[in-house]
């Protein structure tokens, strides 16, 4: 596998929150959470519990009553080319110009880092390759992304999101559509994004991914209930917890798995 841009510099990324609404529902309660450099933190929780709009907070996408800070100094004070150099996003399913090839959705990561208006450099076309070859579409960059499978698209849209070489990675539900060699090489993706001192924050339904991150963040009803590593036994009682007993957490070959009780 082709190795991650070597990053330096990773800013520490804060969350304090207050209270989240959306409409007139409050969705999220008071918490505080700071992904580490080096660190893959897995936000977990049952269907509503709030991790999407966690992670779109932190992203600094959705307006809370709180703070939100890189490096101890207000997101809002940041210039947005900036932030957006530092903070690269992969939400669900994401709509994008469809009609864009493969390449040029990529291509849109390195917006961050050119000057208005100018064609893309030697540097830009580098790093836009290595992500493809990394998530493997390289192959079919000139494909428009409407004639792409499910997770086929969803390997361009990460490829967009590593090409940024950001310090900071935040994906909602990553895995969706991808198979389970695709989902093993992600993996190996942020493995690799933590070795090089990224954070990388990632929403996710598959606990058995979950499992191999670093932190578990666990959520229900709109509160982190936990944070714990996976071979923690707190962690594992508040899994079962918040999925109602319905899982069984086993050791199995050196990793922990969750199977559905
Ligand atoms: N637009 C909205 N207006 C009001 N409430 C909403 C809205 N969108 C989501 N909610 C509520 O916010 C809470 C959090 O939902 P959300 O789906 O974002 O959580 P989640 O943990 O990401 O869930 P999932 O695992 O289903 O993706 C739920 O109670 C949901 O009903």
């Amino acid at each position: 596998m082709i190795r991650a841009h070597s990053l330096s510099g990773v800013p520490r990324l804060r969350i304090e929150l207050r209270s989240l609404s959306l409409g007139d529902r409050a969705v999220l309660h008071p918490l505080t959470l700071s992904p580490a450099p080096g660190e893959w933190m897995a936000v977990v929780g049952p269907n509503g519990a709030g991790k999407s709009p966690l992670l779109r907070a932190m992203a600094g996408l959705l307006p809370f009553d709180g703070t939100l800070t890189l490096d101890e100094r207000a997101w809002s004070s940041w210039p947005s080319r900036e932030r957006a150099q530092h903070l690269a996003w992969l939400g669900q399913q994401e709509t994008t110009a469809e009609d864009l090839t493969a390449l040029d959705v990529v291509m849109l990561g390195r917006l961050p880092h050119q000057a208005w208006l100018a064609p893309a450099s030697d540097a830009d076309r580098a790093a836009v390759e290595q992500a493809m070859q990394q998530t493997q579409s390289w192959d079919w960059r000139h494909r428009p992304l409407s004639r792409l499978s499910g997770g086929e698209r969803q390997r361009v849209l990460l490829a967009r999101a590593l090409a940024v070489q950001s310090g900071l990675l935040l994906m909602d539900e990553p895995l969706a559509h991808l198979d389970p060699p695709h989902q093993s090489d992600w993996v190996r993706l942020v493995r690799d994004r933590v070795a090089q001192g990224g954070a990388v924050v990632s929403v996710l339904h598959e606990l058995n991914i979950a499992l191999q991150s670093d932190r578990l963040v666990v959520m229900a009803d709109g509160r982190i209930v936990h944070q714990g590593a996976p071979h923690d036994p707190a962690t594992h009682a508040a899994l079962q917890e918040v999925f109602q007993h319905r899982l069984m957490i086993l050791q199995v070959q050196g990793r922990w798995v969750a199977l559905n009780a």
